[in-house]
């Protein structure tokens, strides 16, 4: 998680502040856990309303028409195994890597969109792990008939490297609620799924470093769209810096949680002054 669950308190008492503006167009990779939102940008469904694409909901024709190209490819194929295999170990990032691969499949971005972004350390357990997934997701591919598709880039080691880079980058969203109904809702959803709705990795976000007394927060709204709000006024030059844990936490379990969640010594202000 990167981000305080405090937001959710400020976003309902306070209307929103004017901030920066990360779009939805700006995403490589939005992928929804709960149902109830928009297969495309994650906007929770109004009222009872209807999926009409294959059990999947679409917010507008802008969010269907974005998705047509890995939507068309991701309801042909058989999930069943990797979804037994990510709901038994309670693994979300497989599904980003599928979704991507379903992207560059269907030409709306490269194979190499993320290169930029910083990769986790990864041990060998973790690249062992990381090898037999591929092997599940390639034979899922494989069995829907998508060989030719994959074979301009689809390698264990494609698969590694953007793993490493989702699970340094990418951001859990949870939407705030809009109404009583919504509260319920979002309550019920959160025993389910963990309170996300899904998870997003977004370019320029990436580049934001960690700190335990960060000066500014991203929050979500309505859908994946991002904006990123001061916490404090920034003086000229000052780096951005956002939390990626609870910083209410002391500093040895701040530092534990970064060091093993996020594979870096913690060097803010505020940890190295033992606070
Ligand atoms: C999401 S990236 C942030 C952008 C990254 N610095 C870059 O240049 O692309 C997270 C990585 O930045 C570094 N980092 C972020 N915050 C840090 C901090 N407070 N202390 C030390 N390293 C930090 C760590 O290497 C971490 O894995």
């Amino acid at each position: 998680m990167r981000c305080a669950p405090l937001h959710l308190l400020l976003a309902i008492t306070s209307p929103p502040r004017p901030g920066l503006h990360f779009p939805h167009e700006w995403n490589q990779l939005v992928v929804r856990i709960w149902s109830q939102v928009c297969y495309s940008c994650l906007r929770r469904k109004a009222g009872k309303g209807s999926d009409s694409s294959g059990g999947c909901y679409f917010c507008s024709d802008a969010c269907r028409e974005h998705a047509e190209g890995f939507h068309g490819i991701e309801k042909n194929v058989d999930w069943s195994l990797l979804d037994d295999h990510c709901s038994s170990r309670g693994l979300k990032y497989p599904y980003m890597v599928k979704r991507l691969a379903c992207m560059v499949m269907s030409g709306a971005v490269g194979a190499d969109c993320l290169d930029i972004l910083q990769p986790a350390h990864l041990h060998q357990s973790t690249i062992t792990e990381m090898e037999e997934e591929f092997e599940l997701l390639d034979s899922t591919f494989r069995k829907a008939g998508f060989q030719e598709e994959l074979a301009t880039f689809f390698t264990k080691q494609w698969y590694i490297n953007v793993l490493a880079r989702i699970r340094v980058n990418a951001f859990r969203i949870e939407l705030v609620a809009s109404s009583y109904e919504d509260l319920l809702s979002s309550a019920i959803a959160s025993v389910a799924c963990d309170a996300s709705v899904g998870n997003a990795v977004y370019m320029l976000p990436s580049f934001y470093n960690h700190d335990c007394d960060p000066n500014t927060h991203i929050v979500w709204l309505e859908n994946a769209d991002a904006k990123l709000k001061t916490l404090r006024d920034i003086d000229e030059g000052e780096e951005l810096r956002i939390c990626y844990i609870d910083t209410s936490m002391d500093v040895n379990a701040r530092q534990k949680i970064l060091a093993e969640g996020f594979g870096f010594q913690c060097r803010c202000l505020r940890c190295l002054s033992g606070d």
